[in-house]
């Protein structure tokens, strides 16, 4: 007679840096019966493989200060978490597993309290606001970074990395549709899943001097830039988002991007050498931590956004393109980082935990 096989509700939302990692765990889960926890119009909706149901609960952020918007917060999670017990009851889950984020919060909370094991994986450098409150109670606490460990002294953690997509692991094709001179130097612009309007103000004013060096832009500018059109020229792509990221970072020489946890797992496990500016409105500041790390071990140049002028970019990323040894560096400190299977460590440790 065959088991029942075990039933896991993966709680994730709202960026690419929440949801890919999910993604990527969930399909080293092939056996278990998995279901998805997430919220109305983010990006789950659109990101979330068709074969997971999605049951959503309203929340708000947690960032500002404490006032009336943190007590609207408090009566959401405590409502949420009520939804996300009865689900749990109803449904018979096995446990939960959470990338973090406000999404984490009703997830742990109602496991824990139905004394169902919760595990967190927790991608930053410096973990965010949930799961420095909630990692004591999860019954493990994952790790992208050996940094966010000091961080979480009463957590039962263990580092794994960041998952990746299976696109990293299996192929490094460029986009079909994307044709570029097989010696002309790649730099590509990324802006995390949602792009970086500032970035890309910068990147506009720099290129025409990588233009008459030879190069190549690759350019993600999100959906909410205004100018997104505004440059025009020969050797410049540019796109809202692009589907097949890891042959683009192969494919580049350098990348300009911020400092988001998943985009920092993809460059080391490309070993593409890159110029991070961490967006300077994230969380307590975090992708400064997450760049940091980076920028301890050689794999990338960190530029303040305040500190940072056109022309400084400009001449950072001409020096880098014209100094190949230099990239070759950066290149091994990057795959130095990399823990390819980070995935499978974590969906075994999944295994583990729900037995
Ligand atoms: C603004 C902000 O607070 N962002 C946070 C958010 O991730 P956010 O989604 O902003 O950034 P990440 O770098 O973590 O992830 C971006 C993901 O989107 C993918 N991508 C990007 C552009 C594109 O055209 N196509 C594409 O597929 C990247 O390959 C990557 O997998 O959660 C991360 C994990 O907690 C944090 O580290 C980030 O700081």
């Amino acid at each position: 007679m065959s088991e029942t096989p075990k039933k896991l509700l993966i709680a994730a939302s709202g960026t690419g840096g929440h949801l890919f990692p999910a993604i990527a765990t969930a399909e080293q889960l092939p056996e278990y019966e998995i279901e998805w926890l997430g919220v109305p119009d983010r990006l789950e909706t659109e990101l979330v493989p068709q074969q997971y149901s999605l049951h959503t609960v309203r929340l708000g952020g947690f960032q500002g200060r404490l006032g009336l918007g943190s007590l609207r917060l408090l009566s959401q999670v405590l409502q949420a978490t009520l939804q996300v017990r009865q689900l749990l009851q109803r449904e018979r889950f096995d446990g939960v597993f959470t990338t973090g984020g406000y999404i984490a919060a009703p997830a742990i909370l109602a496991a824990r309290s139905l004394g169902l094991p919760a595990i967190l994986h927790e991608s930053n450098a410096l973990p965010g606001k949930v799961t420095r409150w909630l990692s004591p109670w999860c019954s493990l606490v994952a790790l992208g970074f050996e940094a966010a460990t000091s961080h979480l002294p009463k957590a039962n953690s263990v580092v794994v990395g960041t998952p990746v997509r299976s696109q990293f692991l299996t192929n490094h094709e460029l986009p079909t549709d994307l044709t570029l001179p097989p010696e002309a130097p790649v730099i590509l612009v990324v802006g995390g899943s949602q792009g970086a309007v500032a970035v890309n103000q910068l990147v506009r004013t720099a290129a025409p001097a990588w233009f008459e060096a030879g190069a190549w832009v690759i350019h993600q500018t999100g959906t909410n830039d205004e100018a997104a059109d505004s440059l025009q020229h020969d050797h410049y792509i540019h796109r809202p988002f692009f589907e097949a990221m890891a042959g683009l970072y192969q494919r580049a020489d350098v990348v300009i991007s911020r400092a988001g946890a998943g985009t920092l797992t993809e460059l080391a496990f490309t070993q593409t050498p890159s110029v991070l500016i961490p967006y300077p409105f994230a969380a307590e500041d975090h992708q400064a931590y997450n760049a940091a790390a980076f920028a301890a071990a050689n794999a990338a140049l960190v530029c303040r956004q305040a500190d940072l002028t056109p022309i400084a970019l400009q001449d950072m990323v001409l020096t880098l393109i014209h100094n190949p040894e230099r990239r070759a560096q950066m290149a091994a400190a990057a795959a130095s980082l990399a823990i390819p299977d980070s995935a499978e460590q974590l969906a075994n440790l999944i295994r583990q935990t729900l037995t």
